[in-house]
């Protein structure tokens, strides 16, 4: 199993040149700590608590990590907060897009919620123009200097409220002019995602192209109402689908029905390993569900969620997982190209990064790797690092 292989394990600044690919990460859940401190002085909004950009970095590290979603969700009030203006979406899409690129991520789909940020009163067009506006400054930015990626948006609409049909044609709206799709983000208790039924039968008529946050603080009637009755492509987290998975004394395992169905269908499963651990839903990162179903063939993917409440980035979240499991230079190609597969963009694009970007990006980091191997044993310098 590669996965437990100490062979061609990658040391931190190859994690972060590698070739990545991030399919869940929130716009607001991942604006730098010094950016939420001007837009707040800038917009007067007086409710931080605290203005020093690295004591508020801490504080929201701090407030996320509560063990429950609900509190977590709590402090998006202060990201969202100051994301009212166009020229605040502006800065904060193209800061995200630059942070990633910087971060070797060379694909991502963002996901935000345009119901959030009409309090300064921006329409919900003029949010999803501002966002895809600072995307592509972030692109361009990032082109300059010398990092490659693409961003696309994804829509959310917050379960507890009732927007979702609007959200979803918005979201039709704005296909092919910088949204690949639509999710449903919040609190999953007492919001199952059947209240939305008709914004997702309307995508299935048009079809575009959703995910649904499941299967994250609830567990397997929400994957199942989210896969069978909503019709998901993928499953924002979905790791608590380890609940129908039964590892037995002699290591044997079994699926239940809807374990097998996910697998089998190659349901893409966002994981988010740190975000868990702040809410929950697991324990530890060795004991995070992603080893197990790495190993099962589970389309498994790796995910930040909200970088600024995990303090977290694609590179930190493969090294805990280097950490935890020992994996290779081959299991984060795995994990890039599941990502890639599953991303919501055309088949022949998606094929492209495949074959022009993610394989070249490992197979040179695979052979830089053989000669450092080689440098060392034979006692001369090898690269750095
Ligand atoms: O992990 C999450 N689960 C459910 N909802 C979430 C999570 N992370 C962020 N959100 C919510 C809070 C944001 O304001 C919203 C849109 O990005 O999505
Ligand atoms: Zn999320």
């Amino acid at each position: 199993m590669t996965s437990q292989s100490t062979a061609n394990t990658p040391a931190a600044d190859q994690i972060r040149r590698a070739p990545k690919v991030l399919l869940h990460d929130h716009l607001d859940g991942g604006l730098r700590p010094g950016t939420v401190v001007d837009l707040a002085r800038e917009a007067g909004y007086s409710s931080l608590p605290e203005t020093d950009p690295d004591k508020l970095g801490l504080w929201f590290r701090e407030a996320a990590d509560s063990g429950s979603l609900e509190r977590y969700l709590e402090t998006f009030s202060h990201t969202v907060g100051v994301m009212q203006t166009r020229d605040a979406l502006v800065r904060v899409a193209a800061e995200c897009a630059e942070d990633l690129a910087a971060d070797g991520v060379v694909y991502a789909e963002v996901r935000y919620a345009p119901e959030q940020h009409l309090e300064g009163g921006l329409t919900l067009e003029e949010v999803v123009e501002a966002v895809n506006e600072g995307f592509r400054q972030g692109e361009r930015r990032a082109r300059e200097d010398g990092h490659r990626i693409r961003v696309g948006a994804l829509l959310t609409a917050m379960r507890h409220a009732a927007r979702a049909l609007e959200i979803a044609e918005l979201a039709n709206r704005y296909r092919d002019l910088g949204v690949v799709g639509f999710d449903i983000a919040g609190a999953e208790a007492g919001y199952p995602p059947t209240r939305h039924l008709d914004a997702f039968e309307y995508l299935k008529r048009e079809n575009n192209h959703f995910t649904i946050h499941a299967g994250e603080a609830f567990g397997l009637p929400s994957i199942w109402q989210a896969l069978q009755w909503c019709g998901a492509d993928r499953l924002g987290h979905g790791v608590r689908i380890i609940d129908d998975i039964q590892v037995r004394d002699d290591g044997t395992v079994e699926l239940g029905r809807l374990a097998s169905y996910v697998r089998d269908k190659r349901i893409p499963l966002e994981l988010c390993p740190s975000s868990n651990l702040q809410t929950g839903a697991a324990a530890s990162y060795t004991e995070h569900p992603i080893g197990l179903l790495r190993r099962l063939h589970f389309r498994a993917t790796v995910n930040t969620d909200n970088r600024l409440m995990s303090h977290t980035s694609m590179s930190q979240e493969f090294e805990h997982l280097v950490e935890a499991f020992g994996y290779t230079l081959d299991d984060m190609q795995w994990f890039s190209v599941n990502a890639m597969k599953s991303a919501f963009i055309p088949f022949d694009e998606r094929l492209a990064m495949i074959n022009d970007v993610i394989k070249p990006g490992y197979a040179e980091l695979k052979s830089e790797w053989l000669f450092r191997q080689t440098a060392s044993t034979s006692g001369s310098v090898g690269l750095e690092g």
